[in-house]
């Protein structure tokens, strides 16, 4: 049976709700001390807290500061709060704190009951979200809608079926590891090894027989034949992570593997034969290299059949909003909180941020603010982000007062066309001007980037 919990002191209250919700489990508390204990006792999926409750029923103190705890100790908890007739400030104010819905007195049982019911439909549905969540998690899976993100999926998605050698240009932390993954996933190897290697962060001496694999005796304590990583991907595919950070004599070795599709293990003689799919990524600029000779042309060539260039955050509009989000529904659940969203100014704050360690940045801003933020929306301050407008209102380059407005007042649309979601009306309306007005300054100040949502 459904576990309601009913905290009021009103004892008239309780007993008209004891007969008109029988349909439910119910326990009563006056206070929010036997709240609190009810609630560890009972575990009520579903609560109605009266917020004027003892030693100060007159003030909805003793309530808020209730359904703050009963929300930091049961985050999924549906709370509905029941309000004086005229109290809308305490009211919102819960909903801010995270309520799930209130109610202003008098009580009518029967619309109550409608509010508990759907807050019950909403605890089961929640909780087979969970289930399905921990049974088939959305690994891997690129999330993202703006135009460059988009381009890059479609080549990703056309060379899936391939066996084209790709390499994956882009910053550290943009994703190139998930873009290589989902490669994999929608190619014909799919059923076998996904294999990832990063050249930078594996000693150069080593980097040969961790590739490769080596024979028993190859060198000091090669005390059994080894298989390298690219044997282990065999039928599958090698993902060679930071390929420019790879050393120059290895290189040599890594060309022939590419070539003949053989390989020879440290200390061995006989060539192995490989079919496995390679995926490269770098965030090094291949060609200059090879121009200054710090990596093999040849190899340059062999391993860009296809270049896929992965936009860093910045360049990706809004899709940081849906990155957030994603995280955010993800972290709830791991941490057991139940933070509905951002604030205004978290918004503005990760659309204007700089990102310079991409979406790896937001993830770890993500995870920090959902541990510690006690509130039902994340701020700019629990993301440790300072808005543009106040971030650098000192680091404009430049005193000319014409070159000042200009770049604020570019700035300010673009920071409106992101938060209305490339609407223009709503991009007018958050600047407070016309529509005309806003498209006059588009045009006066070349923002080509900016055009109405298709
Ligand atoms: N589109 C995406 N959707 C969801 N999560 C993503 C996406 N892209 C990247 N991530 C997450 O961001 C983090 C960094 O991604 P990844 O390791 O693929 O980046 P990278 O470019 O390979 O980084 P590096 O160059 O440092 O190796 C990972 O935790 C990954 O799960």
């Amino acid at each position: 049976m459904a576990k309601l919990l009913v905290v009021d002191d009103d004892k008239g209250i309780q007993k008209q709700l004891k007969w008109g919700l029988s349909d439910y489990d119910i326990v009563f508390a006056d206070d929010r001390p036997s709240a609190i204990a009810q609630l560890r006792r009972f575990e009520p999926e579903v609560i109605t807290l009266d917020l004027g409750l003892p030693p100060d029923p007159a003030n909805a103190s003793e309530g808020l500061a209730a359904l703050t705890e009963i929300l930091s100790l049961a985050p999924n908890t549906k709370v509905i709060v029941i309000t004086g007739n005229t109290d809308k400030e305490h009211a919102l104010k819960s909903i801010e704190l995270g309520a799930y819905d209130f109610y202003q007195k008098p009580i009518d049982v029967e619309t109550l009951n409608t509010i508990i019911q759907r807050a019950f439909n909403l605890v089961g549905l929640e909780q087979e979200n969970r289930r399905l969540a921990k049974v088939n998690p959305a690994l891997g899976a690129i999330i993202g809608n703006s135009e460059t993100i988009l381009a890059a999926t479609k080549r990703a998605e056309k060379i899936a079926k391939t066996e084209i050698t790709t390499l994956l240009l882009g910053e550290s932390g943009t994703g190139k590891e998930v873009f290589a993954r989902s490669i994999h996933n929608h190619s014909d190897r799919a059923d076998k090894a996904f294999v990832a290697i990063n050249c930078a962060s594996i000693p150069e001496n080593l980097l040969e027989s961790e590739l490769f694999g080596y024979e028993k005796g190859a060198f000091t304590g090669a005390s059994k034949t080894t298989k390298g990583k690219i044997e282990t991907a065999q039928g599958g595919t090698l993902f060679l992570d930071e390929i420019g950070d790879m050393p120059l004599p290895l290189q040599a070795k890594m060309l022939r593997f590419l070539q003949e599709r053989v390989i020879e293990r440290v200390g061995g003689r006989q060539e192995i034969p490989v079919d496995i799919r390679v995926i490269c990524a770098t965030h090094r600029n291949l060609q200059q290299m090879s121009i200054e000779q710090t990596f093999r042309e040849d190899l340059f060539y062999r391993v860009s059949e296809l270049i896929i260039n992965i936009p860093p955050l910045r360049e990706r509009g809004n899709d940081v909003l849906l990155l957030a989000q994603s995280f955010l529904t993800s972290y709830n659940q791991q941490f057991n909180k139940s933070i509905r969203g951002f604030s205004d100014d978290a918004k503005q704050a990760m659309l204007t941020h700089k990102w310079s360690g991409n979406i790896r940045e937001l993830q770890n801003k993500l995870k920090s603010s959902v541990v510690m933020a006690d509130t039902a929306f994340i701020t700019s301050d629990d993301l440790g982000l300072m808005c543009e407008s106040n971030d650098k209102s000192n680091d404009l380059g430049s005193l000319n007062l014409r070159e000042v407005r200009e770049k604020a007042e570019s700035n300010a649309i673009r920071q409106a066309y992101n938060l209305a979601e490339k609407n223009m009306s709503k991009t007018a309306e958050l600047l407070g001007v016309t529509r005309p007005t806003l498209y006059a300054m588009i045009d006066k100040y070349q923002l080509d980037d900016i055009k109405p949502a298709t």
